[in-house]
């Protein structure tokens, strides 16, 4: 099995510091990591598929730094951010050559072509010019050549940015089998992607790990804690100031009915009659944590 570490990692871009002293050990399953813009979630993705160098720390992949690493590149498969590719290539084109580049046979790159064109919805599109792409599509094109090795260490940068939500769904349910067996990592600040499917999160805010943890751990934090209110608008707003009050948050609100408000919020004290317990989600329990980590 697969074991990445990533030590003492530090990044600095002149006075930015963008990340600070992160320590992780990655293993196999789904990890989110998840950060509002700017957090360094792209940074510390660059260095640890070895493509930026640190200006502290080091990452290890199976006993060996990612660096110059034969055994990490052949494993690895990774999607950019800023995802492009040569423009007047036709989609199985470019899928063809990064496969001989990853060093695999034409039987392999076509039965993997066909396999992720059908996974990844792009029947019509696989014959078609890089340029004419639209921008939904140019994105699953991304996905494709991140996997076209079947690679067993996935790393994805912000995936599901562009598509529509069929195929965020799709894309959700394909990653989420692929990780039972194999690594994947996905950076994302949409909750959403990662919501249910992830197996570990790695929260990061303004370069440093908040937490760190199995998903269901995670939420266990704030089991009891989370409560939903529906009532009369003039009521719920006397509830929201008492949630702030008492040191809480809220998570939702949904106010377009005067009659039926909607509010959801975090507190170690249910704070009106008509709240009942929630179960946790994801959304709660981040906006929690950066809430905690002001
Ligand atoms: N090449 C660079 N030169 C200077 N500063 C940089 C560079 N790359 C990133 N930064 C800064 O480092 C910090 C972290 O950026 P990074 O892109 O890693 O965050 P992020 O979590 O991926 O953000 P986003 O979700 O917006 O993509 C930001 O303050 C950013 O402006």
């Amino acid at each position: 099995m697969n074991v990445m570490y990533i030590n003492n990692i530090s990044m600095n871009y002149g006075k930015i510091k963008a990340l600070n002293n992160i320590n992780l050990t990655i293993s196999k399953g789904l990890y989110g990591l998840l950060g509002e813009n700017g957090a360094g979630k792209s940074s510390l993705i660059r260095i640890i598929t070895g493509r930026q160098k640190p200006t502290n720390g080091e990452v290890i992949f199976n006993n060996a730094s990612v660096k110059r690493n034969k055994e990490f590149h052949q494993a690895l498969g990774y999607m950019p951010q800023n995802f492009k590719a040569p423009e007047d290539m036709r989609c199985y084109e470019y899928l063809t050559y990064v496969g001989m580049y990853k060093g695999l046979s034409m039987n392999q790159i076509n039965e993997n072509i066909d396999w992720l064109v059908n996974i990844l919805n792009l029947n019509d599109h696989i014959n078609k010019k890089i340029k004419n792409l639209s921008g939904g599509t140019l994105r699953r094109l991304g996905i494709a050549q991140a996997f076209i090795n079947q690679p067993s260490f996935v790393i994805l940068d912000e995936p599901t940015a562009g598509l529509d939500i069929t195929e965020r769904r799709n894309f959700r349910d394909f990653v989420s089998r692929y990780s039972e067996k194999n690594t994947v990592i996905i950076s994302t600040h949409i909750v959403s992607d990662i919501e249910y499917i992830a197996s570990d999160l790695i929260l990061l805010k303004k370069g440093n790990v908040i937490s760190n943890g199995k998903y269901k751990d995670q939420l266990n934090e704030i089991q009891g804690m989370v409560w939903e209110c529906k009532d009369r608008e003039d009521k719920i707003l006397s509830l929201r100031k008492l949630v702030e009050n008492y040191g809480g948050i809220i998570t939702n609100y949904k106010g377009e009915d005067p009659m039926e408000n909607q509010l959801r919020y975090i507190s170690s004290i249910k704070l009106s009659d008509t709240s009942v317990s929630a179960i946790p989600n994801l959304n709660d329990y981040y906006l929690w944590k950066m809430w905690r980590q002001q």
